[in-house]
């Protein structure tokens, strides 16, 4: 259980982030403590994953493919316990192995939509988003791109690094310069944290920013998510939870203290309506996001169940 209690913690204190890693790392986590209960006998082992399932899911609330990544991996129909360790530790290596390939599937797919000489804009650091400005521009698109700061945690430093890493001219903009800088873009590349049935989506707080802002220039807007960062839930009519963020991440408690009469806010995505996007790249194809329903139910299962 350490091992499990030490990726939840790095989740948790998003020392591994985004939500392809976390749901990645929290495959392997539960894949590895069901390898350490062949002692067990099956009530009790079932107990023990249900456990830790808990545990990983509940370390951070908003992006789905936790969830979805736990309940693949933990699902198994066997009797005793070796077989169900069996079970497990395969269908995490699959689903491992799927969400490593699906990135440069994304990667080819989503470069289909950059032309030469596009200006991208983009936000946070996504994984799969820049994996189409990558391949786009390994494929010898003259591209750019402009990367926002995200405060507060400033993901778009990790974001400009890679870039530059990869050649790849950048601009990096304070958060609030977006809809300023929106004339020079030509088009929005961003990931994704959960998609819901209606095809909205939830990613980074401030994407729905750039999203207006996209809309209001003409500018098209692309979102580039695995088909497991689809809420299966949301058909039930569920909400996605926004996860609320410690205020220390804002602003020094010290200086806080000193206003008694300030709150701080801090949440750490928002929604996008479906209609501010014009299409959602995943490894098995581009489909508009009004096509939300049926990808959970062609790849997730309409019965799928999170408990
Ligand atoms: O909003 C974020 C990260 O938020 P945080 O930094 O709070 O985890 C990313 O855009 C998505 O998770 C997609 O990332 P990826 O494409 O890498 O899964």
């Amino acid at each position: 259980m350490d091992d499990l209690l030490t990726t939840a913690e790095k989740i948790r204190s998003m020392e591994i982030r985004g939500a392809g890693r976390i749901a990645v790392a929290a495959s392997a986590a539960l894949r590895n403590y069901a390898l350490t209960l062949g002692s067990l006998d099956i009530e009790e082992f079932n107990i023990k994953i249900e456990e830790a399932a808990k545990v990983l899911v509940n370390t951070r609330p908003t992006a789905v493919s936790l969830p979805n990544a736990v309940m693949l991996t933990k699902k198994h129909t066997s009797l005793t316990v070796p077989e169900a360790i069996d079970e497990i530790v395969a269908s995490s290596d699959r689903f491992i192995k799927n969400a490593t390939e699906a990135l440069g599937k994304i990667g080819r797919i989503g470069a289909e939509r950059i032309r030469d000489g596009d200006v991208i804009l983009t936000h946070c650091n996504s994984h799969a988003a820049l994996s189409i400005i990558k391949t786009a521009f390994d494929q010898g698109k003259r591209i750019s791109v402009i990367a926002t700061e995200s405060r507060p945690r400033r993901q778009g430093f990790i974001t400009i690094k890679e870039l530059s890493d990869h050649g790849i001219p950048t601009t990096l903009i304070v958060d609030s310069a977006v809809r300023l800088t929106m004339k020079e873009v030509d088009l929005v590349v961003v990931g994704a944290d959960s998609i819901s049935v209606n095809g909205a989506l939830i990613n980074k707080i401030g994407t729905s920013q750039l999203a207006l802002a996209a809309q209001e220039a003409r500018k098209n807007v692309i979102v580039a998510a695995e088909t497991y960062k689809f809420s299966p839930r949301t058909l039930l009519g569920e909400m996605v939870e926004i996860e609320d963020r410690s205020a220390d991440e804002v602003i020094d408690p010290k200086l806080l203290k000193e206003m008694p009469n300030v709150k701080v806010k801090n949440p750490g995505f928002d929604v996008t309506p479906a209609e501010y996007i014009d299409l959602i790249i995943t490894e098995v194809g581009a489909f508009p996001p009004a096509m939300a329903f049926a990808i959970i139910r062609d790849y997730l299962g309409i019965e799928l169940d999170h408990h």
